[in-house]
């Protein structure tokens, strides 16, 4: 059965969520699933922007048919051509032989690579500023490169103030019913997921983003229609705040972020004592994470989120513990900067952890590194709380910067 939504006068959601799938581009974990949104303008003609993952196509065409009845298909606007936005475009261009396809050059040459069909026999190419009138609609077309692929573009529906924003302002999570981001708890039950998906797939391309933002700022925007996710007509300039902060690597919140390996919990104690005695020195909501049990992209998302981290490491072979080494080197890969940061290592016979976190995080911008390394000796002792107690003094007196 078809199960589309009537965005407003000429436009309808026609997208699917996926509550199946494990991993967003097999690597980020989405246990509240993921949405791949498509939209529809009816006007004198109509127009498909973008389309969805294979893995809902069958829903997909249920919703395009039933949307356009009897009319013919007379464009699709590809503004991102990632597959789990445009894996059908070939079919799509197969049941509806006469659609022209909208894309900047950089789509068309991705699209020859990835499908066979005649893409030159239908494809339109615009480029930054050209416009397209389909009746009362006049559809404008903004490149945002990287953001997060070189060919990335947005829509601006100047007659109704629709941004169609590609991967911007999306996020994990299904859409349940709801496809508005006013319908739901957004604030308490997706800004996490929200975050994830931004600084995990976009972090790294904190200035495009930037420079992205500047064009939308330039639109009168009363809507934007993102591909995953709630679509968004109230509150818009919230959302973009968060996005001019993560995309400048601004903290959201004044907390302190542990992050801890450890092999046998002589780490991780040392991390609950000092975790303790931040709350003494009045820190609140201190986030710590074990990160053994913890998928890297829920840590990703935390540093982003918090001003302060403590990392907290085992020697292991000579090197770091593993899963601390990789976490480090996806943060430095994201471009976090401008963070107060403090480690603590741990080793039974030779510690190296210390030495080695501060390598890495030395190479990252702007990040206001603690002087001391509390090193553990196997296992915390009393004659050491002066150690942590330095951190928490660091950690709690105003950033200098
Ligand atoms: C496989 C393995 C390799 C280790 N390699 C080193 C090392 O190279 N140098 C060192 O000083 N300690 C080494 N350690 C000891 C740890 O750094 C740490 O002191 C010990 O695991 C206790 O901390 P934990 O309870 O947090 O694991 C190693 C531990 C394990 C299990």
């Amino acid at each position: 059965m078809y199960n589309v939504k009537k965005v407003n006068e000429d436009l309808y959601w026609i997208g699917a969520s996926d509550r199946r799938l494990a991993l967003f581009e097999n690597i980020y974990p989405i246990p509240r699933g993921v949405s791949y949104n498509s939209y529809v303008i009816l006007d004198e003609q109509t127009v498909l922007l973008d389309t969805v993952d294979k893995a809902v196509s069958g829903q997909f065409f249920e919703n395009l048919e039933h949307v356009l009845g009897e009319r013919k298909l007379d464009y699709i606007i590809v503004n991102h051509m990632e597959p789990d936005h445009c894996a059908i475009v070939e079919e799509v261009v197969r049941r509806y032989p006469e659609v022209k396809v909208v894309g900047n050059a950089k789509t068309f040459t991705m699209m020859k690579q990835f499908f066979t069909f005649d893409v030159d026999a239908h494809a339109v190419v615009i480029k930054e500023g050209d416009t397209i009138s389909t009746g009362k609609h006049t559809l404008a077309f903004a490149m945002i490169p990287m953001v997060h692929w070189p060919e990335a573009m947005v829509t601006y529906d100047a007659y109704d103030k629709v941004l169609f924003s590609a991967d911007a302002f999306g996020t994990f999570g299904a859409l349940n019913g709801n496809v508005f981001a006013d319908e739901v708890n957004f604030k308490e039950e997706w800004l996490d997921d929200a975050r994830r998906y931004l600084v995990n797939i976009v972090g790294k391309y904190g200035v495009q983003v930037q420079a992205a933002l500047k064009k939308a700022l330039t639109l009168d925007i009363a809507m934007i229609c993102p591909l995953h996710g709630p679509i968004w007509r109230e509150d818009l300039g919230w959302f973009i705040e968060k996005y001019q902060k993560w995309s400048t690597y601004t903290p959201e919140d004044h907390n302190v972020l542990i992050l801890y390996a450890s092999i046998y919990g002589n780490t991780e104690n040392a991390a609950d004592v000092l975790a303790g005695k931040l709350a003494d020195a009045g820190e609140k909501n201190i986030a710590v994470y074990d990160v053994s049990v913890t998928d890297p992209s829920y840590l990703v998302a935390e540093a982003f989120r918090c001003d302060r981290i403590v990392f907290a490491c085992p020697t292991y072979n000579a090197g770091l513990f593993p899963k601390m080494e990789t976490l480090l080197h996806e943060l430095a890969a994201h471009n976090l900067q401008k963070r107060k940061v403090a480690v603590l290592e741990n080793g039974t016979w030779a510690s190296t952890a210390g030495k080695q976190m501060k390598e890495i995080l030395s190479s990252m911008k702007n990040m206001e590194i603690c002087e001391n390394t509390v090193t553990v000796k196997s296992a915390l002792k009393e004659n050491q709380l002066e150690q942590l107690d330095q951190i928490v003094d660091f950690m709690t007196k105003e950033t200098i910067a």
